[in-house]
C-alpha cells in the first residue's frame, strides 16, 4: 500500500511519517534549514500488516501544489494532516479538493500535535474537519488525534492504517507498465535511476521499456520495490528503476515522463475529457482559457476548451485540453487543473478520448462519441462507441489508448465484427451491407451500359462512411464473400453486366479491330474513327470512354485509346527495360525502343503509367512499382486499386 500525505504547511506530515516510519523524508539541506518539505519525500515501515507500506510525504505549502500532485497521482490511501491548533486551513482544503478530483476514496485525517489543544479545542477542529469532507469521497474517513511529541494515538493511527492495507485488494499487474516517473537521477554506480509508483503491469530486470513522451528506449537493470532490492515490481508499488540505454541519461529523463511498455507508446497534445468545475470557482470557465494540467506526475501548460455548455461551478461537462506538448497519457486516466498563475486549483475530471479532433470537435455526432466513452468498462465503452457515431472504432488505437491488458481486450472485443482493424456492431455491418447493395443496384439500373460505381463514390454514399484507410479492406472482404466484384477502379453487383446499346456495341464492333494487330501500339484516334466511319466525333468518344469504363481499352491520352490487352502488354514492355538496367530506374527511350513507337506517344504511356501509379518517376527515370504491377492484367481485374 502506498499512503500519501496531505495538509497545510507545518501542519506536521514529515513528522508524523518520522513518527510512524522512523525515516526522516525531508532529506534536503534546504529543507532541513526551513523546517518546510520541497521536494516528495519518501518513507517504508512495516506496519505488521505482512507488507511494507510506503510513504509519499508531499509539500503543503501553497507554491509547491504541483510537487504534491505529483506525488498524489498514483497512493491507495490518504493520510490528511490537521494541527489541531491551527485547524482547517486552505491548503488543507485544496488538497482535499485534489484528492477527490483523483478520486482517492480511502484515508484517514491525523489531528496533528493534539498536544497543543484541549478538549474542547479539538472537539471544535473535529466538527470544521467533517464539515469539510462532506460531500467528498473522504467522507467517511476518521479523525484520530495524534502528538509526535507525546506519543498519543500513534498506536491507534499505525493500526487504522494496518487494518487499511489489509482491506486493500492486491492490485491486478496484467497488462502493460506504466510508471509515471517522479524524479530521475544519478547514482554512482547504478547508473541512471527513475521512481514512481507503477500504475499498472509489472515490470522485471532485462525488460526493454520506452520513457514517453520522448520515445527513448531503455533496458532495466536493477529494480528496487518498496526499498527492497527485487528481480521485478508491479503495480501499485513504489519503484526505482536503475535504467541503461545508448541516450538514456539524467538530462534526457525529468518528472513527468512515463516508463512504459513499448507498445503504448503514442504521445497526444490534444484530449478530449469530462471536466468537473470546483463549486468554488467563481464563474463558468472561458473559452479556451489556460491552465495547468496535472496527470501522473506530469504538470504542463494547456488550454481548455468547453465543447458543450459552459460548464457551472460545481458542474461537470466535456472539454477538449490542447497542450503545450505531447505527453503520455491513457484513458480514463484522472487530471486536475490549476489556474494558469497556478494560484489555485481549478477542477479535474478523466480523459474520455486521447485523439481528440481539432476541427469538428463539438458537433452532435462528436458529443455523443465522448458521452459514450464516458463508460470506464472497457466492454461497455466498446459497445456503447459503436452505437455512437462514427459507429465504428479502431481496435488497435482503443486497445493501446486505454492501456488494456490482453485478456480485458480480447473480453471488449467479443460480439463485434471485424473490418481489418475496424470493429463495429453487428447491426451496423448488416445495415453498412444492405446500404451497399442497394446502392449499387439502383446505379446499374439507371446506368446499365456502366461497369460499375466508382470506389470513392461509393464510400460517400454508403451509411456509415468508412475512412478512405478502412475502405478497401471492406470492399475486399465483400469480394471475396462473393458480394460483389471490384474491376479495377469500378465496384459492381456480380450478377451486373456491361451491356451498350444495339447501335454503341455496331460502332465498337467496328472499330475494335483495328485497336488490335500490328498497329496496336500506335492504333488511330477518335477523329480518324470518326472519318473513317462517318460517326460524329463525339459520339466515337463516348462509345470508346464507355468501353474504357467496361475495362476493354484504356485511354492513354486524350482522345487515344489503346485495348486493355494492349496496355497490360506494355507493362510488361517497361518492365523488361527495367530489368535491362543495373538498379532497375530506366528511360523512357528504352521503353520506346521495345515498342518501337514516336518519342511523344511512349513518353504519353509512361505518363499515363506514372497518374496510376504502375511506375514511379524521379526526373527522367522511372521504375517499376512493384505493388501495382498488375494493375491492368486482365486476369487480374480483381484485384483491388485505390487511386495513385
Ligand atoms: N507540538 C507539536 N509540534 C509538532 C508536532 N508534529 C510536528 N510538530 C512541529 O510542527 C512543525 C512542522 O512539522 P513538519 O512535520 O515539518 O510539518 P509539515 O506538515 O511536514 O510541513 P511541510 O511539509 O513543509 O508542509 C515542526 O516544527 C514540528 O516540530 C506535534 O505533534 N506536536
Amino acid at each position: 500500500m502506498i499512503v500519501g500525505t496531505a495538509g497545510h504547511i507545518d501542519h506536521g506530515k514529515t513528522a508524523l511519517v518520522r513518527a510512524l516510519t522512523g525515516v526522516d523524508a525531508d532529506r534536503l539541506k534546504e529543507e532541513k534549514a526551513r523546517g518546510i518539505t520541497i521536494e516528495l519525500g519518501f518513507a517504508y515501515t512495516d506496519l505488521g500488516a505482512g507488507g511494507v507500506t510506503g510513504f509519499v510525504d508531499v509539500p503543503g505549502h501553497e507554491r509547491l501544489i504541483h510537487t504534491m500532485l505529483a506525488g498524489a497521482g498514483g497512493i491507495d490511501f490518504a493520510l490528511i494532516v490537521v494541527a489541531a491548533d491551527d485547524g482547517v486551513m486552505p491548503q488543507t482544503r485544496e488538497h482535499l479538493a485534489i484528492l477527490d478530483l483523483l478520486g482517492i476514496a480511502r484515508g484517514a485525517v491525523a489531528l496533528t500535535k493534539a498536544d497543543l489543544a484541549d478538549k474542547d479545542r479539538r472537539a471544535a477542529v473535529t466538527a470544521d474537519i467533517h464539515q469539510t469532507l462532506a460531500g467528498t469521497a473522504l467522507a467517511d474517513a476518521p479523525v484520530l488525534p495524534v502528538s509526535t511529541v507525546t506519543g498519543e494515538g500513534l498506536g491507534a493511527l499505525g493500526a487504522c492504517l494496518a487494518a487499511a492495507e489489509r482491506g486493500i485488494a492486491l492490485r491486478s499487474d496484467d497488462g502493460p507498465l506504466r510508471l509515471p516517473v517522479d524524479r530521475a537521477f544519478t547514482l554512482t554506480g547504478a547508473g541512471t535511476i527513475v521512481t514512481g509508483t507503477v500504475l499498472a503491469g509489472r515490470v522485471s530486470i532485462g525488460d526493454e521499456v520506452l520513457l514517453s513522451p520522448t520515445g527513448l528506449p531503455a533496458r532495466v537493470r536493477s529494480i528496487h520495490a518498496q526499498n527492497r532490492v527485487v528481480e521485478y515490481g508491479r503495480a501499485g508499488e513504489r519503484c526505482a528503476l536503475g535504467l541503461a540505454g545508448e541516450r538514456i541519461g539524467r538530462a534526457a529523463i525529468s518528472r513527468g515522463d512515463m516508463v512504459i511498455a513499448p507498445a503504448l507508446h503514442a504521445p497526444t497534445d490534444r484530449i478530449d475529457a469530462e471536466l468537473r468545475l470546483l463549486a468554488s470557482e467563481p464563474r463558468p470557465l472561458a473559452d479556451s482559457a489556460p491552465v495547468h494540467l496535472h496527470t501522473g506526475s506530469v504538470g504542463i501548460s494547456a488550454r481548455v476548451v468547453p465543447l458543450g455548455a459552459p460548464i457551472e461551478p460545481g458542474a461537470a461537462g466535456p472539454v477538449q485540453l490542447v497542450l503545450a506538448r505531447p505527453i503520455a497519457a491513457a484513458v480514463p486516466d484522472r487530471f486536475v487543473l490549476r489556474d494558469a498563475s497556478a494560484t489555485r486549483t481549478i477542477g479535474g475530471g478523466r480523459f474520455l478520448d486521447l485523439r481528440g479532433p481539432q476541427r469538428r470537435r463539438r458537433t452532435p455526432e462528436r458529443l455523443a462519441h465522448l458521452a459514450a466513452a464516458k463508460t470506464p468498462d472497457p466492454r461497455e465503452a466498446l459497445t456503447r462507441l459503436l452505437a455512437a457515431p462514427p459507429h465504428f472504432v479502431i481496435l488497435p488505437d482503443f486497445i493501446r489508448d486505454r492501456a488494456l491488458p490482453e485478456a480485458e481486450a480480447t473480453r471488449a472485443a467479443a460480439g463485434t465484427e471485424r473490418i481489418g482493424q475496424v470493429v463495429l456492431a453487428p447491426a451496423t455491418l448488416a445495415a453498412l451491407r444492405q446500404s451497399l447493395t442497394e446502392r449499387l443496384a439502383g446505379f446499374h439500373e439507371t446506368n446499365p451500359e456502366l461497369q460499375g460505381l466508382g470506389r470513392e463514390r461509393l464510400r460517400l454514399a454508403l451509411e456509415p462512411r468508412l475512412p478512405g484507410g478502412i475502405f478497401p479492406a471492406f470492399l475486399r472482404q465483400e469480394a471475396e464473400a462473393g458480394r460483389l466484384v471490384l474491376e479495377g477502379a469500378f465496384v459492381r453487383l456480380p450478377e451486373h453486366v456491361a451491356r451498350l446499346s444495339a447501335v454503341d456495341e455496331a460502332l465498337w464492333q467496328d472499330i475494335a479491330p483495328e485497336l488490335g494487330g500490328d498497329a496496336r501500339f500506335r492504333p488511330p484516334r477518335v477523329r480518324d474513327f470518326a472519318t473513317e466511319t462517318g460517326t460524329p466525333e463525339g459520339e466515337v468518344r463516348r462509345v470508346l470512354k464507355l468501353c474504357a469504363r467496361a475495362g476493354r481499352v484504356d485511354e492513354i491520352a486524350h482522345d487515344h485509346f489503346f485495348l486493355r490487352t494492349t496496355t497490360a502488354e506494355m507493362v510488361r514492355l517497361a518492365a523488361e527495360a527495367a530489368e535491362e538496367t543495373a538498379d532497375g530506374w530506366f528511360v523512357a527511350a528504352r521503353f520506346r525502343d521495345r515498342m518501337q513507337n514516336g518519342r511523344k506517344v511512349a513518353i504519353q504511356i509512361l505518363d499515363f503509367f506514372d497518374r496510376h501509379g504502375v511506375t514511379l518517376r524521379k526526373g527522367d527515370l522511372r521504375r517499376i512499382n512493384p505493388r501495382r504491377i498488375d494493375l491492368f492484367d486482365p486476369a487480374e481485374s480483381v484485384a483491388v486499386i485505390t487511386p495513385a
